[in-house]
């Protein structure tokens, strides 16, 4: 399978080290012309990594993997339909698009071609890249295309666990960036790191609450995408989600160059959980802290004032 990875920031940067390491890789950037990555500073492509900003050099994959944000994915899609028609795709953004209240398969799928996958779970972008040991999850409806994606992308320190359900890959994803806010805000705060392990805890609870609701399985959730990324984001500050609910639980500003998928995330969570009726506390409360509706330490007054019930 000839593999192209759009999108040349921290995540396809990476992903591009780790698979041209193994073989051949497009890496397409918009604008994209040096093999220095700004958004992965310190890194170089190996040499079997062709960079490229022209689209109609990826024709010649079999597999395109799309390392876009969450929120630019679907007009993205739509704009370069040509080129991925009939693509095994492989969304390897987190979130949940704010527009269309779509996960990123969803959005792939509605370009005809082979079931999307989604590869996600804990890996930092600069750790693929320094070819430290990750493991991921890899999703994907079609049982012979997930296996055929899992043996083309994994390497000897990239290993990837598979999976047919989709939604709950997807979800884990999106779900713990929201959680990796709220943690955020909370160490920012100076609540401490009691105050941060309930978080978490009720927090994987309110994403297996959602993932549920939505044909996910409880076992997705505690895998790699869900429990495994929700550890890793929430507790080091390399996550920039992490690193965005500190700087508003210190009140303090931050970079809005800065990816945060979480951000989105919980405006387009909160809204469905409104909708569908599902009790999402802390993604409300992050949506709210992030429209400015509350401060911290009333959206921290509200999580405790919550009526007592059973765990
Ligand atoms: N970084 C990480 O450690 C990991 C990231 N991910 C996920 O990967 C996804 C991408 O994140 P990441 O690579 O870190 O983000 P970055 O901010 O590092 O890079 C995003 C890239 O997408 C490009 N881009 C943005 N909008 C468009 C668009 N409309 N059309 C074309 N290109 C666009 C940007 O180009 P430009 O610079 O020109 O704006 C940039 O190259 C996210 O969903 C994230 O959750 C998953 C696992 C790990
Ligand atoms: O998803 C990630 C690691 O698994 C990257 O986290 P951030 O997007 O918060 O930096």
């Amino acid at each position: 399978m000839k593999i192209a990875i759009l999108g040349a920031g921290a995540f396809g940067a990476a992903l591009a080290v780790a698979l041209g390491r193994e073989g051949p890789v497009t890496l397409w950037g918009r604008g994209q012309t040096s093999r220095e990555i700004a958004r992965l500073p310190g890194i170089t492509l190996p040499e079997t990594v062709s960079v490229t900003a022209e689209i109609a050099d990826i024709a010649p994959a079999d597999a395109i993997l799309l390392a876009l944000p969450m929120q630019a994915l679907a007009m993205f899609a739509q704009a370069h339909a040509a080129n991925l028609v009939d693509k095994a795709l492989v969304a390897c953004c987190k979130g949940v698009d704010l527009r269309s209240g779509l996960g990123p398969v969803e959005i792939l799928a509605r370009l005809s071609g082979p079931a999307p996958a989604v590869l996600t779970g804990p890996s930092f972008a600069a750790d693929i890249a320094r070819g430290l040991p990750t493991a991921l999850t890899l999703a994907c409806a079609d049982e012979a295309m997930g296996e055929r994606l899992q043996r083309v992308l994994s390497t000897p320190v990239l290993r990837l666990y598979r999976t047919t359900d989709v939604i709950g890959a997807e979800l884990g994803g999106a779900l713990k960036n929201i959680m990796a806010i709220a943690s955020g805000v909370v160490i920012g705060a100076g609540l401490g790191d009691s105050a941060r392990a309930a978080l978490m805890t009720r927090g994987y609870a309110e994403m297996q609450r959602f993932a549920l609701a939505h044909g996910a399985k409880a076992e997705t959730l505690a895998g790699l995408s869900g429990f495994g990324d929700l550890v890793l984001t929430c507790t080091s500050d390399l996550s920039r989600n992490f690193r965005f609910g500190h700087a508003l639980g210190a009140g303090q500003s931050f970079d809005p160059t800065q990816t945060v998928e979480g951000a989105a995330t919980a405006k387009a969570v909160a809204q469905i959980a409104a909708r569908e009726q599902i009790e999402m506390p802390i993604s409300c409360m992050v949506a709210a802290l992030i429209d400015g509706k509350v401060t911290p330490s009333e959206a921290m007054q509200s999580l405790l004032s919550r009526p007592l019930k059973q765990e």
